[in-house]
């Protein structure tokens, strides 16, 4: 037995080309985890409601957020993958559940050195089918079809992990503000009918601590909170990106922001833990968007708090989890 290493995150699509965006958000969307209508509804909703014109708009999103050597997401899931890979000894692959570089592309990367035994981080601290779930599954089907010799272990969430609270307070107390009002933490939401789900499951088995994603939210930022010692007044948790009539997880961030400067919040810092690298929806919907909407509402300073993308400490904690279970495994 040989291990490994596959880190998996969410993908971009390969250009911001209308066509290549329409070919992601058709990929991402026809996901029965993410848009968990039947099949039949799913596809009229996708082809006749949201291929028409969201492609145009994504896409011009992406133009504003775009990077001379790609998609941000991908370059920097490709260099923390290349600094994790630079510190442990067996092979480290990286894999998107949707677009490239696929997770099949991968695991064949990982089978090509030899490995048989793969620890499959997906790259969301908090767990719920559109984001963990969706990767062990469609992680699963891929290797059942092509790689039945592989063993996977998945590392299902680390909402709570001590070492990553510990990376991610540290990396907001570094460039959180001298002044601020609040701070917000603005998670990417899902709608309700997910986390319902989750709910019934968790009556349904009650010993298998279960828990919903609005609940890991929350309890990531209690546990980030008490390890920067701010005030419960301090924080703020709030859900953003919603799509679609139905109602999504409460409360919502653009309400919250808009609200804020009327409540006396002027000077605002926002970070979004639910994503370990910068992407779409926060260079472009918190950093730009979100900021404008605070101004426009009465807001004084706005500040971004990057994720932890590819920085050394968060490096070192993948680094000691993978190293933990090399040495089991051994
Ligand atoms: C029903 C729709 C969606 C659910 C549920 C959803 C959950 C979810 N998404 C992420 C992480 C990311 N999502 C990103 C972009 C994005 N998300 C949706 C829809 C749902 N997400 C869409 C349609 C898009 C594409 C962009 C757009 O057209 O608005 C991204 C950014 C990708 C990038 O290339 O930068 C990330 C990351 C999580 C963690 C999650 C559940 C918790
Ligand atoms: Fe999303
Ligand atoms: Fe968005």
């Amino acid at each position: 037995m040989k291990n490994g290493v596959l880190l998996i995150n969410l993908g971009s699509p390969d250009s911001t080309k209308v066509e290549d965006v329409r070919k992601y958000l058709r990929e991402f969307l026809m996901d029965p985890m993410v848009l968990d209508t039947p099949y039949l509804v799913r596809k009229f909703v996708v082809e006749f409601a949201i291929l028409p014109k969201r492609p145009a708009a994504s896409a011009e999103a992406y133009e504003s957020i775009w990077w001379d050597e790609g998609s941000p997401l991908i370059v920097l899931s490709k260099r923390l993958k290349n600094k994790v890979s630079a510190k442990v000894e067996i092979p480290v692959a990286l894999g998107m559940r949707y677009q490239n570089p696929s997770i099949q592309a991968a695991l064949q990367e990982l089978h090509d050195q030899g490995v048989t035994n793969v620890l499959v981080i997906p790259l969301y601290p908090q767990y719920t089918m559109s984001s963990t779930e969706t990767v062990v599954l469609r992680t699963n089907e891929i290797q059942q079809k092509y790689f039945k010799n592989m063993n996977l272990t998945f590392l299902n969430s680390f909402y709570n992990r001590p070492d990553y609270i510990e990376v991610l307070a540290e990396n907001i107390k570094s460039q959180l503000p001298e002044k601020f009002d609040k701070l917000l933490f603005s998670y990417h939401g899902i709608p309700e009918r997910h986390d319902n789900k989750a709910k019934a499951k968790a009556k349904k088995y009650p010993n298998a601590n279960i828990k919903t994603y609005r609940d890991q939210c929350f309890e990531t930022t209690e546990l980030v909170r008490q390890a920067m010692g701010l005030e419960k007044d301090q924080v703020q948790v709030s859900f953003q990106s919603r799509l679609g009539k139905d109602p999504w997880i409460k409360p919502y961030t653009d309400f919250v922001l808009k609200d804020f400067p009327q409540e006396g919040v002027k000077n605002l810092a926002v970070v979004a833990p639910a994503f370990v690298s910068d992407c779409l929806e926060t260079l472009e919907e918190i950093a730009i968007g979100y900021k404008e909407l605070y101004l426009e509402s009465g807001g004084e300073n706005y500040t971004y708090i990057p994720c932890l993308n590819e920085s050394e400490a968060w490096v070192d904690v993948l680094v000691k989890w993978i190293e933990g279970w090399n040495k089991n495994e051994a």
